[in-house]
């Protein structure tokens, strides 16, 4: 199942109205966890959360079960996958491709799975020497739909070899009875069934599938007829006509007849005689069923690389954040967990700054006016800003003349303000949940100076896209920059996503966006990312710029969510909010996203981004990996910054 990585859970891609969604994590638990602390921090949750790492734990352990064990998720019968499985475990099959090639003297081992290409191959079915294993073979290669039988040991069958590509696929013709399997074309999948006919002719059978349609396109020959020696098989459960394999003799000889040549062209004539008319859409589907388990299987072995989960220290912290945003243990993914933990990780630098002298602070009895005064110079020492210190020390002086704070409770009021800081922006003028509606044409414009990580942030972006079940494009825009549209491809590469871009020399950036919002329409692309420049002559340049690119984007794609994202670097700290400024002033942003919180101290830095550009942060990055970016949540955001 797609784990949708904009919106915190699992669920089919159709789920995407803002109506489904559930509230932002931080809003509700943060409630309760403030009620709650106001005996002891989250004394609820802190009791639960060790049963619900558990539970977390076992769910985790089940979803990386079925990888490890390559059953099949969907649309495809079980049975098929594990003829899939068996047959390219079994030795027998082995032994009948090697019994194939002593046949086939010039032929290759051909593997059976070609996983990188997408390619299933099957050969050499002819030594199949049990009635089980053919039909495992055979179902793995979807013959069956044709409805021809399989002869078993010794017995000619029909060479059949096809291919499913992007837009077709073909079951090529079987010419000879030697056992010659071509290679079609890369990108595709083949199922290839060569089976050597020990001096027994092969029907032809010659099959072109589409998109949307399937059929057997010529069926040179009809009617196979079907002497009594041969151990015909079945292949198909769903083939409504089931042709038989020819058999006229079998040679007493150990010499393959095949290898005899004055027989060849005798066998040949055979063959065009014998062969087979088959007219129906289902083989290829059943052929389409039969391969995908078998790629589902690799892929998710190679791309979905589920990481070791194991409870520690960073487990159980994990645990207890999701668990105090009300998540429950069956909905969570390994992934969360380790995000949260390197999250944990980035922010360590500020924390430790931060938390122990807090601790320090608060420890000594409850919160007065030295102990605030101590509290303001820590925050700006953590690069919170003056105003967001400002508004943190207002209210929680406020606090403490209404009620004397027990130093237990200090931080956890801390936190929360902190939480409704970074929240405020979405109680007027944004919503508080971002990601790409599904089905509909959204566009992120990225903005930021070089350097910060945009072109990493399109990156990680992308990959997150993709892997939560988003068509994705990225525009590579930015043409101010010479090499800024080799790096976008280098991460277009890395998040396997197509990057549209102009190689010429002072491209326009808006025509760049204009073919890359033509790309995304013709494709049905649900999000398409666009990189701007960074960088101009000057503000005014850059200014312009991005409005154009805007008005390209309106004019172009009227329909589509267009956002724009202001990238920024939290190593600069309050240096960087200067050019935010300038940013906020050329694009109508809809949001920030803070990179490089991991190995900085500054990681306050995104309360003064909240405070001083009212801008909501969106996502946040906290390492160089394309998995060091994930949505924000100012609840996770606040527990790593201040939970030592
Ligand atoms: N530690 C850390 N490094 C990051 C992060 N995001 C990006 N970087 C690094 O920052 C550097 C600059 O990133 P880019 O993505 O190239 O930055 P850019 O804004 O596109 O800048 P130009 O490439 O100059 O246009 C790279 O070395 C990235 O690996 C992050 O979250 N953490």
């Amino acid at each position: 199942m797609v784990f949708n990585w904009f919106r915190r859970q699992f669920g089919n891609k159709e789920e995407s109205t803002e109506e489904n969604l559930p509230q932002t994590p931080a809003v509700e638990p943060e409630e309760k966890v403030t009620e709650e602390s106001k005996e002891e921090e989250s004394t609820t949750v802190a009791d639960d959360y060790l049963s619900w790492a558990k539970a977390a734990y076992k769910n985790i352990q089940k979803q990386q079960q079925p990888s490890e064990e390559a059953t099949p998720e969907e649309g495809t019968e079980s049975p098929e996958v594990s003829a899939v499985q068996e047959s390219e475990a079994q030795p027998e099959t082995e032994e009948a491709s090697i019994a194939a090639g002593e046949i086939l003297v010039e032929s290759e081992a051909i593997p059976k799975t070609e996983t990188e290409s997408e390619v299933v191959e099957v050969t050499d079915v002819t030594e199949v020497v049990t009635e089980t294993e053919s039909e495992a073979v055979e179902s793995a290669i979807a013959t069956p739909a044709f409805g021809i039988a399989t002869p078993a040991l010794g017995i000619p069958s029909p060479e059949v070899e096809a291919s499913i590509t992007d837009t077709e696929s073909e079951v090529a013709e079987v010419t000879q009875p030697e056992i010659e399997v071509t290679e079609v074309e890369s990108e595709a999948v083949e199922s290839a069934i060569a089976t050597p006919a020990l001096g027994i002719p092969s029907p032809e059978v010659e099959t072109s599938i589409t998109d949307t349609e399937s059929e057997v396109a010529e069926v040179t020959q009809p009617d196979i007829e079907v002497t009594e020696e041969i151990l015909a098989v079945p292949l198909s459960t769903e083939a409504e006509t089931q042709t038989e394999v020819p058999v006229t003799e079998i040679p007493e000889s150990t010499v393959p007849i095949w290898a005899r040549k004055a027989d060849r062209e005798e066998r040949l004539k055979r063959l065009e005689a014998t062969a087979v008319e088959i007219s129906t859409t289902e083989p290829v589907k059943i052929a389409e069923q039969s391969v995908a388990p078998a790629i589902e299987i690799t892929e998710d072995e190679e791309e979905e690389d589920i990481p070791d989960v194991n409870i520690d220290e960073g487990f159980l912290w994990s645990a207890k954040v999701l668990a105090s945003q009300g998540r429950n243990p069956d909905d969570v993914s390994a992934e969360e967990i380790n995000w949260l933990k390197r999250l944990r990780e980035g922010l360590g630098k500020t924390r430790r700054g931060l938390v122990n002298q807090l601790k320090g602070i608060v420890g000594q009895g409850p919160l007065n006016k030295a102990a605030v005064m101590e509290i303001e110079a820590l925050l700006l020492q953590a690069d919170v800003g003056v105003e967001a210190t400002d508004y943190i020390i207002k209210t929680l002086e406020a606090k403490i003349s209404d009620e004397v704070l027990p130093s237990t409770q200090a931080i956890a009021y801390l936190k929360q303000i902190l939480r409704d800081l970074l929240d405020k922006p979405c109680e007027k003028y944004y919503t508080s949940n971002f990601f790409p509606e599904k089905n509909t044409l959204n566009i992120w414009l990225m903005t930021g100076v070089n350097g910060v990580g945009k072109t990493t942030t399109i990156g990680k972006l992308a990959h997150l896209a993709n892997k939560s079940g988003y068509s994705c494009l990225i525009g590579a825009a930015d043409t101010f920059r010479a090499a800024a549209v080799e790096q976008v491809r280098v991460w277009g590469e890395r998040s396997g996503t197509e990057v549209i871009a102009n190689p010429g020399k002072n491209t326009d950036p808006a025509a760049v966006v204009f073919d890359a919002i033509a790309a995304a329409q013709s494709r049905n692309t649900e999000l398409l990312l666009v990189d701007t420049a960074g960088r101009l002559q000057n503000k005014k340049n850059l200014m312009e710029e991005l409005a154009k690119i805007r008005r390209i984007v309106d004019k172009k794609a009227p329909n589509a969510k267009v956002e724009s994202l202001l990238v920024l670097d939290a190593t600069l700290g309050q240096n960087g909010l200067r050019q935010a400024e300038v940013f906020a002033e050329a694009a109508k942003l809809s949001g920030v996203v803070l990179t490089k919180l991991d190995g900085t101290a500054k990681g306050g830095v995104a309360l003064a981004v909240v405070q001083q550009l009212g801008l909501p942060i969106r996502f946040i990055g906290a390492g160089e990996g394309i998995e060091d970016l994930r949505p924000f949540s100012s609840y996770e955001f606040v527990e790593a910054l201040l939970s030592g």
